[in-house]
């Protein structure tokens, strides 16, 4: 029998996301600039012959353990891609809040994907992997080998890995779980019409709107020009982005803070309505001493604040703990 085989599952997080527009098929297409911290779930695989789950972990308390679990269904789906696979009991130690804009389950769900490529002998860049992965969810992708990129379609389109000067962060959750559908519908895009003939004249993005939020979005862009947006531009946009930053006074961390406070996360106004306590999650972390971004990650409630060096975010994340103690408040340094 092989030993247990172990991965971490870190916690995703959004740090832009723009909403380019509604697919016929419902999905919205994103643009994503992701990041990963250092904080996540712990995944173990015991080799064996039935597959199976079990969970612990500090949040671990209201999640099943059955087939609706993305550590399952991503096994399930792998099987479907590649064939009958050896396998075994996983079990996760759950320590991100779940529903929570920080793709704890994908992170999981390709937490179990990486460990049973390794059992099995599957390479990571084999097509099978990938095709289970974005099966499972629209965010398993990106979390496969976590690490920061631009995300675009509805996350089945990664650009390169990006190098990122680290991110000095504190992420928080209020304890309130958001449900991802529900923060897509909040935002009120009517799903594109499907193109039927080619050269067919496209109705834009613009005409779907169907409230004053999502008609200030900017888009620039067709959902059925393919692609709907080159990812070299998002690319090239973000290396600008960290380039600038890079000769800016006083370092690259804080020349990346200033560079993200131009962008923004279009799904913030729907999750406050959605769950108005982001309102104050929000003004509670602008305000805390040395804050340069405050801003949520995903469709919430997670929400993140930046800061120039780890002495600050610990620092906050020492006073957060203390003013809210019902909040998750964790410090990390994302990359
Ligand atoms: C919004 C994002 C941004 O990274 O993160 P989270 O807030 O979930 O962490 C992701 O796109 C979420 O990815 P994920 O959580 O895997 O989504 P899925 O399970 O595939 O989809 C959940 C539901 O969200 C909606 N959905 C999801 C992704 C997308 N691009 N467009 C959508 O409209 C659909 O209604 C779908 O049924
Ligand atoms: N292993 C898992 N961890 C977290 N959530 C899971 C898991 N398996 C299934 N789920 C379900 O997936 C949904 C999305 O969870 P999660 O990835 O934590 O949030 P988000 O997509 O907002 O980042 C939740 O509704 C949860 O019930």
């Amino acid at each position: 029998m092989s030993a247990a085989l172990t991965t971490r599952a870190r916690a995703k997080v959004n740090l832009s996301l723009k909403v380019l527009g509604r697919r016929a098929d419902g999905y919205h297409e994103l643009e994503s600039l992701v990041a990963f911290a250092g904080v996540g779930d712990e995944l173990t695989l015991e080799p064996g012959l039935e597959l199976g789950l079990s969970i612990g972990g500090p949040l671990g308390g209201g999640l099943e353990a059955d087939e609706r679990n993305l550590v399952l269904r991503a096994a399930r789906a792998l099987a479907d891609e590649a064939g009958p696979l050896r396998w075994g009991r996983f079990h996760l130690v759950k320590r991100l809040p779940v529903a929570s804009g920080i793709g704890g389950g994908s992170a999981d769900a390709a937490g179990a994907l990486r460990l049973l490529a390794r059992l099995n002998g599957i390479a990571r860049g084999e097509p099978a992997l990938l095709r289970a992965a974005a099966r499972v969810g629209a965010d398993v992708p990106v979390c496969l080998d976590s690490r920061a990129r631009v995300m675009a379609g509805i996350g089945e389109r990664l650009g390169e890995p990006l190098h990122l000067p680290p991110l000095f962060a504190v992420l928080v959750n209020p304890g309130v779980p958001v449900e991802t559908a529900a923060v897509f519908r909040a935002l009120g895009l009517q799903p594109a019409l499907p193109a039927v003939h080619e050269g067919q004249a496209k109705p834009s993005l613009r005409a779907q709107r169907s409230n004053p939020e999502a008609a200030a979005l900017d888009a620039p862009l067709d959902c059925f020009a393919e692609p709907v947006l080159g990812l070299a531009e998002g690319k090239t946009r973000v290396l600008a982005m960290t380039r600038s930053s890079v000769g800016a006074a006083p370092g690259p961390t804080t020349g990346l803070i200033a560079a993200l406070a131009e962008s923004g996360n279009d799904l913030e106004a729907p999750a406050r309505r959605v769950a108005p306590v982001l309102g104050e999650v929000l003004a509670v972390l602008a305000a805390l001493p040395g804050c340069r971004l405050a801003r949520m990650s995903g469709s919430g409630a997670t929400c993140f604040a930046l800061f120039d060096d780890c002495r600050a975010s610990a620092a906050a994340a020492k006073a957060l703990q203390k003013s809210r103690p019902g909040w998750w408040v964790k410090p990390t340094v994302l990359r």
